[in-house]
């Protein structure tokens, strides 16, 4: 019998009051919140353990987002507005999901993100009501207000301990175009240039397996099972009982955990609505394509893919030893000894090291773009391989886009991959501000403290300066920021494309809930992980029938 389409649950394992599928960001979160006062958890993460020492060496990153063994190795379908081209689309598929193979960056957005949630029908969800969440995982070790920073919670929070003078004169030079230097860009307040917060520590990453998993791994009312693949949300009419599921890949055992309690998915963003979808829950006509009985129509499954599409500009340096020149050759053998010895070193760096948060036109009355600098540059058309020379990069993208793709199962085959489409930079609005974007950015490459060491732009090539000529590049050197949310949108019920409520429960079906990156009904304004990570922490509450205090700040 093909896989998938067995009508048998599989051989029983236990039951549990809760069965949590994916150990990622949110689903190591809420593992770890959900068993503190003695209910009993199972975790499913198709994934293996992260024993794999690049995973908590930051640096490790550059190899890891190319791993066939620790990513899931999903690829886009072509578009016409990206040039017909394939990108690549990393997601973790090891104990701590994406947290484990992610740049590291912590980003929570702005005010009016979540403001916007709630005003779009969602209460429960704005800024005053999500602070107390961000605060709670968070131990912020560094400067920050403490009325919107938290200090005791499992996941440290620190500031870049390596300095280089590239960096300082980027960010003087943005001040002198009028973009001031920011604190805290975590404060709510998030205008302006500075380094960016980190989930380091001591040279480690710290994923949120490390942070949170780590801690219910220790306590007996938790099963964390490795290599174990949900293939199937198991009904009874229409309460989910629990997970069937694949032990040690498609050639293993199918076996089944039921859920005393609730089914709680946190696959991410891409595995979420494809494991919703080959169960018989989202639009009637993919369920039909993929031949599974239907249980549960809900449009919107799979549907309100974002994610954030961005280039790279580049420029090549002079008189000056970049990271190019730092990690290549025995200079890395420098570095590896100032991380064995705890000094400051590039090994423990997250990849973009500035931060900048500003608008793609001055009728703006908060950022729309986030930018990425470091003194760094990528040789053109080869993966992963540092230039010989020195460089750096600025990296841009709109941090709110419009485009709206999907994800489709292509089979009940839960081995088979499914096909994404994000439908980069199809938006007109996602253009204008791309377009502003790049030219401010240009700007910024070029100001008079970074002049003794500019040798010369070199991409967008120098002959590209009109809008269409950019815009062409754009779509043709475009790259994905890995921030993919939305595909099982948070709603209120008379939105067409609703799959959870409030409170995060599936509609017109009992004990399942979307906690991960799926639920976000927009972009927050930045990376993905901090916001994924309020939301497991909300969740968790929900479950438990608790609230933290809202935060006036
Ligand atoms: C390369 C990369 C770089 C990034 N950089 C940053 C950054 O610098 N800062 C930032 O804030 N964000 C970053 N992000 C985004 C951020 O990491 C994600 O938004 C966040 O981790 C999403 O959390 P999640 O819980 O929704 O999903 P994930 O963390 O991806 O977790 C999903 C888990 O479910 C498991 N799973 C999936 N399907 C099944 C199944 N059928 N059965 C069992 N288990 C399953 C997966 O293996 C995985 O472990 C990055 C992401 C990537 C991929």
């Amino acid at each position: 019998m093909p896989r998938g389409r067995d009508d048998s649950r599989g051989s029983p394992t236990g039951e549990f009051d809760y069965v949590i599928v994916g150990a990622g960001t949110s689903g190591s979160i809420l593992a770890n919140r959900l068993s503190e006062d003695g209910s009993t958890v199972c975790v499913l993460e198709a994934g293996p353990r992260d024993l794999n020492p690049l995973i908590h060496i930051p640096a490790g990153y550059i190899k890891n987002i190319y791993s066939k063994t620790l990513t899931w190795n999903f690829s886009s379908t072509p578009s016409p507005y990206t040039d017909n081209r394939s990108f690549s689309l990393p997601q973790g598929r090891v104990l701590g999901g994406s947290s484990s193979i992610n740049g590291l960056n912590y980003v929570r957005g702005q005010r009016s993100d979540y403001d916007g949630w709630a005003q779009r029908g969602n209460a429960g969800w704005s800024y005053r009501d999500v602070l107390p969440y961000f605060k709670r995982s968070e131990m912020r070790i560094g400067p920050g207000d403490d009325r919107v920073r938290g200090r005791s919670g499992e996941l440290p929070i620190t500031d870049l301990d390596w300095k280089h003078p590239i960096c300082e004169a980027f960010i003087q030079g943005a001040e002198q175009l009028g973009i001031p230097r920011n604190p805290d860009y975590n404060s709510g307040d998030q205008g302006g240039s500075g380094y960016f917060q980190r989930t380091i520590k001591n040279g480690f990453r710290y994923s949120a397996a490390r942070a949170f998993l780590s801690k219910a791994r220790k306590r007996k009312n938790v099963d964390i099972r490795t290599d174990s693949q949900a293939a199937r949300i198991v009904f009874e009419g229409r309460r989910a009982l629990g997970i069937s599921y694949w032990k040690g890949g498609a050639t293993g055992r199918f076996e089944y955990v039921h859920a005393r309690r609730e089914v709680i998915l946190t696959a991410g963003a891409l595995n979420t609505p494809k494991l919703m979808q080959m169960s018989g829950i989202g639009p009637a006509d993919v369920i039909q394509a993929i031949g599974v009985p239907l249980v549960h129509e809900l449009p919107g499954v799979g549907n309100n893919l974002r994610d954030h599409y961005g280039v790279r500009m580049v420029a090549r340096l002079k008189n000056i030893r970049t990271i190019n020149n730092m990690v290549q050759g025995p200079p890395l053998l420098l570095e590896m000894m100032r991380w064995a010895i705890g000094r400051p070193n590039l090994l423990a760096v997250s990849p973009s090291l500035v931060s900048l948060f500003w608008k793609s036109d001055p009728a703006l009355d908060i950022p729309d773009l986030e930018y990425v600098f470091t003194p760094a540059s990528f040789r053109e058309g080869v993966v992963g391989l540092l230039d010989k020379f020195p460089g750096m990069t600025l990296g841009v993208w709109q941090t709110r886009p419009e485009s709206l793709g999907y994800v489709k199962a292509r089979s009940a085959d839960p081995f088979e991959k499914p096909e994404i489409q994000p439908n980069y930079f199809s938006h007109e609005i996602d253009r204008r501000a791309l377009l502003g974007g790049m030219r401010a950015g240009l700007k910024m490459l070029q100001t008079k403290p970074l002049q003794p060491w500019l040798q010369a732009v070199t991409a967008p090539a120098p002959d590209l300066r009109s809008d269409d000529e950019l815009l062409g590049w754009a779509r043709a050197k475009g790259i994905t920021v890995y921030h993919m949310i939305g595909s099982a949108r948070m709603a209120p019920q008379t939105d067409r494309q609703a799959v959870v409520d409030n409170e995060l429960r599936v509609y017109g079906l009992e004990g399942l809930r979307v906690c991960d990156a799926s639920v976000m009904p927009s972009m927050p304004s930045g990376n993905t992980n901090a916001p994924t990570m309020m939301i497991a922490e909300k969740a968790a509450d929900m479950i438990r029938g608790r609230k933290l205090e809202p935060i006036d700040a």
